[in-house]
């Protein structure tokens, strides 16, 4: 990952100050989503880009070693290698950004990356994910905890009563006592944006994130209702763009939720090119947390590659 965010004073002028022309972000989101999409060779490189930045996740209450197991020898290996070999890029050493699992589970998926002698780093959702409902002290010992287990990574969930109440300040505190909690670990903070109410206080919810030292802004944590959409990222990519220009900070943006076929990756990918630039094309500055979209990326290049679509068992890892 990149250079961290160190965040700022909370600056509540400019949280005050923010308003978001509706209107004109629905209408930017019809046009990103009308344009068209890069073909053949192109798409499959796309597609392989979209695999680094996959933080492949499993969050269900049955989750077991074994399926985690499985989820990390999947991240080490996401498309076939004969596909690979194919695309001359069998020897670039594909893997997707990171593994995201249950704090519960992180023991589990720390041993078999390490049995594995893999480096992909092993985040996990804290805080109460996902509705961030226990106390603070709770909250915090998650987040430790997660740390000690060995994750680099930590999804933390904001609380929304306070993002909803216009707690602003409280908001930021408990934001930088999380931040602290995760010591070296990156921090994700996720916005739960299907449940903030408006463009306006996503916006603000966002920039606060920011200046407590978020490493990335996410949107949502799949359990919502409404989860990651194009208009909502338009707002959350913009407020990064300011909070850039403003302190210099680059903070990474993941949308997550819902995210699930080849298509829609491409979809992403173009709107960080176009509202953040190549730069923010990376696995540094840019996640797609998603459960299953790996599985439709992996179609889409067998088809690339063979002319046909694969049987089930023909990408059994899928
Ligand atoms: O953080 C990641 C999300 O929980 C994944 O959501 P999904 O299962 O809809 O892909």
């Amino acid at each position: 990952m990149s250079a961290r965010n160190p965040g700022i004073e909370l600056d509540l002028g400019w949280v005050s100050r923010v308003r978001v022309n509706h209107p004109a972000v629905l209408r930017r989101a019809q046009k990103i989503q009308s344009w068209k999409l890069v073909k053949k060779g192109w798409q499959a490189a796309w597609l392989l880009r979209a695999v680094t930045c996959i933080d492949l996740t499993t969050l269900s209450g049955d989750d077991t070693p074994s399926n985690v197991q499985r989820l990390c020898l999947k991240a080490i290996h996401p498309i076939r290698d004969d596909l690979l070999k194919s695309m001359d890029m069998d020897d670039k050493g594909i893997t997707t950004a990171a593994v995201c699992v249950y704090p519960a589970r992180v023991t589990d998926a720390v041993k078999t990356l390490k049995t594995a002698k893999s480096n992909i780093p092993v985040a996990s959702v804290a805080t109460g994910f996902p509705a961030g409902q226990t106390s603070l002290k709770t909250r915090l010992e998650e987040v430790r905890q997660a740390v000690e287990d060995g994750a680099r990574e930590i999804d933390i969930v904001i609380n929304r009563t306070l993002a909803l109440t216009g707690q602003w300040e409280a908001l930021y505190h408990e934001i930088c006592q999380f931040k602290k909690a995760c010591g070296e670990a990156h921090m994700k903070t996720i916005l739960a944006v299907g449940e903030l109410g408006s463009f306006t206080n996503v916006y603000k919810a966002s920039l606060v994130a920011m200046m407590a030292g978020s490493d990335f802004i996410k949107t949502s944590t799949g359990k919502e209702t409404v989860n990651a959409t194009i208009p909502v990222a338009i707002v959350m990519v913009r407020a990064i763009r300011d909070y850039f220009w403003r302190t210099g900070h680059k903070v990474g943006f993941k949308p997550a939720g819902g995210i699930r076929t080849a298509k829609d990756s491409l979809i992403w990918l173009t709107l960080m090119k176009e509202e953040l630039g190549d730069g923010w094309l990376k696995p540094d500055l840019f996640r797609l947390g998603a459960s299953s979209l790996l599985a439709d990326i992996e179609r889409q290049i067998y088809h690339y590659v063979t002319g046909k679509y694969a049987a089930y068992h023909e990408l059994p890892m899928a």
